[in-house]
């Protein structure tokens, strides 16, 4: 019999919605295509320049109801400003917050977020970096209007100058340009602040090693541990690397030279199953990393234990899985809090390896793009060691990335929402795990 209507497939999708939509986590997103990365519930991008006008931070696809105040930002930001061994324009660049769009009384509403940071250096520039066309005779700091045609090693100029046929390489360090990390950091904090009013969530880092420091070795901190890694110039967790660290950028600055070396992210308290083991897309740890990797500077990541575990025997590696009168446990982490792309409960600690600074005040050697001859990297001022600011910023990429994939799995346009839809989770989880009660 020939069969009309609805196709097979049809069919099984409609009877498949309505049984989806039945189960009490039910998200009122699509879940389409690989989930919440190529169709992203929620976005973040930036904009701005290193010494424009201002820089912009964005973020699209935020819960209403989330609570963020200009003091939670500011918070943050000096946060990232702060870390012995940066440069002078720490001190004298303040960040001028505006809240533009998608906040009203200190609560989110669901629309796009739009948050600008104002570059208080701005009146020095604002020939230099007019968007309105201008005779370049007019410009009154000739000096600083001159033609930057000697790349930084290690910097974008290079690449870059050829790349999009650019005579200046200021056309390329502008955007490259660290400063537009602040804007991350704004980003983050919208979700970190959503992580912790849903699950109490906090996300802090550590300063791991700096140069060729002992890496340290001790316990993980928590978050009450905070405060005391804020408190110390290169935010060390325990003050006998905390010297040694000083010293270190000491001696580098000394030496005309520059410093990189680690930092690690931890979170705590989140659900299993966040991330998907489906597709490299979906794995949390890709996305941590590709986040992370997206920092200026970071050339590794690692996700627990990461290279240590490539040397270690299956039998050393891995976290074994006990039952006891609290339930199943582990006694180790060495994953990280991620097993085949998903959260396991566990601690998500990944690391962040940072090369040194790259405008080597003992200036490296380059080629001036003008003419084809020999010359020295431009080199005005920059910081000396900026890890413990990339930690900071790191926390911002870890928070935005767990924040995604939280609102993957529990959707929802109110974070009263999102909390039944992960309550109603949490509860079967606890159901599958109560083996035998009744
Ligand atoms: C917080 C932070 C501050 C930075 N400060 C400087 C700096 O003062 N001078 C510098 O040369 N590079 C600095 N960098 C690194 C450069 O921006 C980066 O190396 C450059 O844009 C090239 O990108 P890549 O290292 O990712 O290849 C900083 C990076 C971060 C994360
Ligand atoms: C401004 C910031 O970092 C800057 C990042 C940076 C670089 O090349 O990445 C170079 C330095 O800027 P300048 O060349 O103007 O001295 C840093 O100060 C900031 O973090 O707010």
């Amino acid at each position: 019999m020939l069969r009309t209507g609805r196709p097979w497939w049809a069919a099984r999708f409609w009877r498949q919605r309505s049984a989806d939509r039945n189960r009490p986590n039910y998200p009122n997103r699509p879940r389409t295509g690989v989930r919440g990365i190529l169709d992203p519930v929620l976005k973040w991008t930036t904009a701005g320049e290193s010494h424009g006008q201002s820089l912009v931070a964005m973020v699209e696809g935020m819960v209403a109801g989330v609570g963020i105040v200009r003091e939670d930002i500011a918070t943050q930001l000096g946060r990232r400003k702060l870390g012995y061994g940066r440069g002078a324009r720490m001190k004298f660049e303040q960040d001028a917050l505006r809240l533009l769009t998608g906040i009203r009384h200190g609560k989110t509403i669901g629309s796009p977020i739009a948050i600008e940071i104002g570059n208080t250096e701005w009146p020095k520039w604002e020939q230099i970096m007019s968007a309105d066309p201008i005779d370049p005779a007019e410009i009154s700091d000739q000096a600083r209007a001159a033609k930057l045609t000697r790349p930084r090693p290690g910097h974008a100029d290079y690449a870059g100058m050829l790349k999009y046929d650019f005579d200046d390489a200021r056309m390329v360090l502008e955007r490259a340009s660290a400063r537009e990390t602040a804007s991350r950091v704004v980003c983050g904090t919208i979700a970190r602040n959503f992580l912790r009013e849903l699950f109490g969530t906090e996300v802090i880092s550590h300063v791991i090693s700096i140069g060729e420091s002992a890496p340290y070795e001790g316990p993980t901190p928590e978050p009450s541990d905070l405060a005391a890694i804020d408190d110390s110039p290169v935010r060390a967790f325990g003050s006998e690397a905390e010297t040694d660290m000083i010293s270190r950028i000491e001696a580098a600055k000394k030496a005309g030279d520059t410093l990189g070396g680690v930092v690690e992210v931890i979170v705590d308290a989140l659900p299993i199953g966040l991330g998907s083991h489906i597709s490299g897309p979906e794995r949390l740890d890709s996305q941590l990393a590709g986040e992370l990797m997206g920092i200026q500077a970071i050339k590794g990541v690692e996700v627990g234990d990461g290279f240590t575990t490539a040397r270690r025997r299956g039998s050393q590696a891995h976290d074994e899985i006990y039952v006891d009168d609290s339930g199943v446990t582990r006694s180790t982490n060495r994953a990280g809090g991620l097993e085949g792309g998903m959260t396991n409960g566990q601690q998500l600690r990944v690391r962040a390896a940072m090369k040194p600074i790259s405008t080597v005040p003992r200036a490296l050697s380059t080629v001036d793009m003008s003419d084809g001859s020999k010359a020295s990297a431009i080199h005005q001022r920059s910081d000396v060691c900026a890890v413990p600011a990339a930690g900071v910023v790191a926390e911002a990429a870890v928070a935005c990335v767990v924040a995604r994939a939280v609102l993957a799995k529990f959707g929802g346009d109110s974070i009263a929402e999102t909390r039944r839809n992960f309550e109603a989770y949490r509860e079967r989880v606890s159901e599958r795990l109560a083996f035998g009660e009744e």
